[in-house]
Formats: structure tokens, sequence, C-alpha cells
């Protein structure tokens, strides 16, 4: 360790700190914050990792040196899928490719009523299916990545499919085997050599082979179904296009049209920014739902009230809708809450930096991967006074107002800042009001609570567990 980088704790060689790191490391993070201050630095066996801890520390380099700590760092596995799009590319493609999707979000109406009424359509298909378990214990996650996804689907397709079609749900196996395999993959990324070990050990071979046949069995079939309905003629420049893959398609013939060289807008950037949407929107919002159902069985008292204000503010029956948000802050409250204690998306993203830099009296060579750690702003003592526990009121004032804190960064800052967050908070909005409206969540058997451990992957989901969803009418 050369003696101007961050410190940190003594390492083994090649293999650096590796062994001393858990699936979820954070609680590790945590000691050795205290020991060696707000930014710290660790081998993963070759890699330098520099670990930035505390708001503070996160927004001064994400937002005041955006510059340098906006690109992804240079890995095995991401660089072997895609460098393209928008989660894994870097510099000015991901630049144009970011720009381009938040502004076709916007002009589909993202956070306004067109937009909602998909989403609500497709939660009342949702809440038919829970009430179809008819309050027996069952697991809900299949369910509720089917139903996210659709949500998904209907922006960037313009449908959704039905909860049994087989492509979208085979894209969704592979996508859940992806993860898995991700877990040791990751190895890869940390200690190079590995990968000329003979054979698919560490699954990278798996996991291109599914990426590709994901794009094949479902995400290129949609897209060529656009093309060819453009070509037939359905869809002219003047009409306002109502999914995301119509509206990239008329900016990709603008572009050729104005002659603009070399933009990166072009249909295998759509490929690749589709199926970035679709994995980043699907999975963190399907960890999130588990956690706030999950975190509503152990406190049934926030259930109660989130129930009193729902009833109170749109009644039993009525769907809710946008304008009933202002209204309802302690639902809001309880949605904030379980993002900042499951902090899902916490350990997920690796930052890189653009060239050597000095960041904090510290020298940050050009290769290091740099890990903004949002837990430690999300779980700070001196921000949240009791970090662990599960408490909606801290994000309501004395007359129920709703408290913006500078520290709740569950979608990061900056630059890399999560383009998805007005979708989700409406998505969350829609989904806990419904359910709570039409069931009780309690546990799978009475006394027996789930666990609240969680698993560390491309987010932090609940373990797996079981749950009855009692419809709301059959109750005394
Ligand atoms: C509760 C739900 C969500 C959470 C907690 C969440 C959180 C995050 C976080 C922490 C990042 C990493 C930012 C960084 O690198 O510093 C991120 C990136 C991203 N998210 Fe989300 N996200 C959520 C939902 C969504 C949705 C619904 C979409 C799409 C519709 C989405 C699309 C993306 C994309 C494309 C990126 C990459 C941005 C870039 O690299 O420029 N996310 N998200």
């Amino acid at each position: 360790r050369s003696s101007n980088l961050p410190p940190g704790p003594p390492s083994l060689p090649l293999i650096g700190h590796l062994p001393l790191l858990d699936q979820d490391p954070r609680a590790q993070f945590v000691t050795w914050r205290r020991q060696y201050g707000d930014v710290f630095s660790l081998y993963l066996g070759s890699r330098l990792v520099v670990v930035l801890n505390g708001y503070d520390v996160i927004k001064d380099a994400l937002v005041k040196h955006a510059d340098i700590f906006s690109v992804r760092p240079k890995m095995f596995i991401t660089d072997l899928i895609t460098q393209r799009g928008i989660v894994f590319n870097s510099g000015p493609s991901w630049k144009e490719q970011r720009k381009v999707s938040i502004q076709i979000l916007r002009s589909l109406g993202m956070g306004r009523q067109r937009f909602a009424d998909n989403m609500l359509a497709e939660v009342s298909e949702f809440v038919k299916a829970v009430g179809k378990k008819q309050g027996q214990a069952t697991d809900l996650s299949k369910v509720i990545i089917v139903s996210m996804s659709n949500n998904i689907c209907s922006v960037i397709f313009g449908r959704r499919f039905d909860y049994d079609f087989p492509n979208f749900l085979r894209y969704l196996d592979l996508i859940q085997e992806n993860f898995h395999h991700l877990r040791s993959t990751n190895l890869v990324n940390y200690l190079p050599w590995l990968r000329f070990l003979p054979g698919d050990l560490f699954k990278a071979k798996k996991i291109l082979h599914n990426v590709q046949e994901m794009n094949k069995c479902f995400l290129i079939p949609q897209i060529q179904r656009h093309i060819d309905n453009q070509n037939g003629g359905d869809d002219t420049d003047n009409e306002e296009s109502d999914d995301f893959i119509s509206a990239y398609l008329k900016q990709i013939r603008k572009e050729k049209a104005t002659g603009n060289a070399p933009s990166t807008v072009n249909e295998e950037n759509l490929l690749w920014v589709v199926s970035d949407l679709f994995v980043a929107g699907t999975e963190t919002l399907t960890s999130t739902l588990l956690w706030i159902i999950l975190y509503l069985i152990h406190n049934p008292k926030v259930q109660d009230k989130c129930f009193k204000e729902i009833s109170d503010v749109i009644g039993r029956t009525s769907p809710p809708s946008l304008r009933h948000r202002q209204d309802m802050t302690y639902v809001q409250a309880t949605i904030l809450e379980t993002l900042r204690i499951a902090d899902v998306g916490g350990m997920g993203l690796q930052h890189g930096v653009l060239r050597t830099a000095e960041f904090r009296g510290c020298t940050i060579p050009r290769d290091a991967i740099v890990l903004p750690i949002l837990h430690s702003a999300l779980h700070d003592s001196a921000v949240w006074g009791d970090p662990e526990n599960f408490r909606p009121e801290r994000f309501l004032d004395s007359a129920g107002g709703l408290v913006k804190k500078a520290e709740f960064i569950p979608f990061s800052l900056g630059r890399r800042q999560c383009p998805g967050e007005g979708i989700a908070r409406q998505q969350l909005f829609f989904y806990v009001t419904s359910l709570i409206q039409h069931f009780r969540f309690l546990p799978a058997e009475d006394g027996q609570l789930p666990s609240l451990d969680g698993i560390q992957g491309f987010t932090f989901s609940p373990a797996p567990f079981c749950l009855r969803a009692v419809p709301r009418d059959d109750q005394a």
C-alpha cells in the first residue's frame, strides 16, 4: 500500500481482504470506518477498492467531484456482457443514452395521470392475484416480480403480459438465474487470473449465454414488432409515442435525418437501454415491496395506522390516485422508512474514477473501484438517532407533514442518481395503498414472525418468507 492511498486494514498477499468480507460486508465496513475514517481502502484480490462513508463524503465525491466519480469501473463480467446502454456504460455514450431515456420517460408522462392509469390497471390485476391466495400462507415473491416487471413492460412496450405468458416468465427466470450466478462470478472481477481456469467454474459463460437468450426470446421480438409497425405506417412522426421503444425509434429517425454525427442513439443501444430499465426497475422494486410487507407484518400498529389513513382519505374500495399522495403522509412515511432501513440498492453499483485523483488528502488511482456506501448515510446514528428501529414517524413533523432529510439517499446522488426514482415512488405508493386497503398482512403462522435477515445480491432483498394476506372483508 503506497503511503498516500486511503488508509485501511492490513491485507493478505494475492487475495487481499476477500476472506474478511461476508456476503453482506456492511457491518465490517462500520467497524473499519470507526478505525480508519470516512474514506478507507481495501484490496479485493488485486483490485484496490476505495470505500466512501457518510453523507458529506459521498456528496463530496458524487456531486462536487462528479466529473471524476461518475464513471463505472472496468470489470471483467460487466464488460463481457455489455458496455452499452446506461447502467454499465461510461463516457459520452452513457451521457447520451441517459439523457435521451430520461427525456423519453418524461415525455411519456412519468409522474402524471396517463402514466398512473397504466400502473393502476396492473395494481388491480395484482390485487386480484393476491386475493386468489385466499389468506392462505404463501410466498408472494414470484407474483410481485411478475407484477413489478409488468409495469416496466407497459412503459417500454406499451403492453402488459398475462401472469402465465411463457416468454415473459422465461425472461424473468433468466434474470433471477443470472443474479444467482453473479455472486460466484464476482470473484473473477477481483482475481482476474481465475478466468483462465478450464470449464465454466464461475459461470461467466452461462451468464453470457443467458443474456443472449433473454434478448432473443423476449426483448428483440418486442423491438422488432415496433419496427415492423412503424414500417407498416402505424406510427407517424406527428403522433405522440405511447411507449418507450416507439419514442426511441422516432429519436433514431430524427438523429439520422439531422445527420447528427456520430450519434449513439441506435438500435443496438436501444436493446441495452431497454434491458437496463427492465432489470434495474424490476429487482429493486420487488425487493422494496417485499421489505415493506415484511416490516408491516412486524409492525401491526403501523399497518393499522396506514389502513386508517387510507380509509379516511380514499375509502375502502376506490383506487388511489396521484392527488391522494399529499393527504397520505403516514403511508408515504412508511414507504420512506422502508427505503431507508432496507437500503435495497446500497451495495449494488460500483463507481470508478476518470483519472488518478486527489480526494480528501488521499490519492485514488485510475483503476480503483469506488464504493459509495449509501447504508452509511441511511443508518448514520448522528442523523437518525435510532437508525436500526423501524419508525415511519421520523419522516413526519409535529403537524403530520413530511420531513425531507438530505441524508435520505436510497437512490444515490449526482449524475448517476437513479433515473427511475419518480417511477419507483409512484409505483410503491399505489401498491402499498392498494395492498393495505384490501388485505391485512400476517405471519404464515400466528406468533412466528418471519426473519428480517436479508440477502446481499444485485439488491439487498429479504430472505424468502411466507405470509398470509387476509382479505379485509373477511375480518370481523
Ligand atoms: C425502489 C426502487 C429503486 C431503488 C432503491 C433504486 C436505486 C438505485 C441506485 C442506488 C442506483 C445506483 C446509482 C449510482 O450508481 O450511484 C440506481 C441506478 C439506476 N436505476 Fe434505480 N432504483 C430503483 C428503481 C428503479 C427503476 C424503477 C428504474 C427504471 C425504470 C431504475 C433504473 C435505474 C438505472 C437505469 C440506473 C443506472 C443509472 C446510471 O448508471 O446512470 N431504478 N438505482
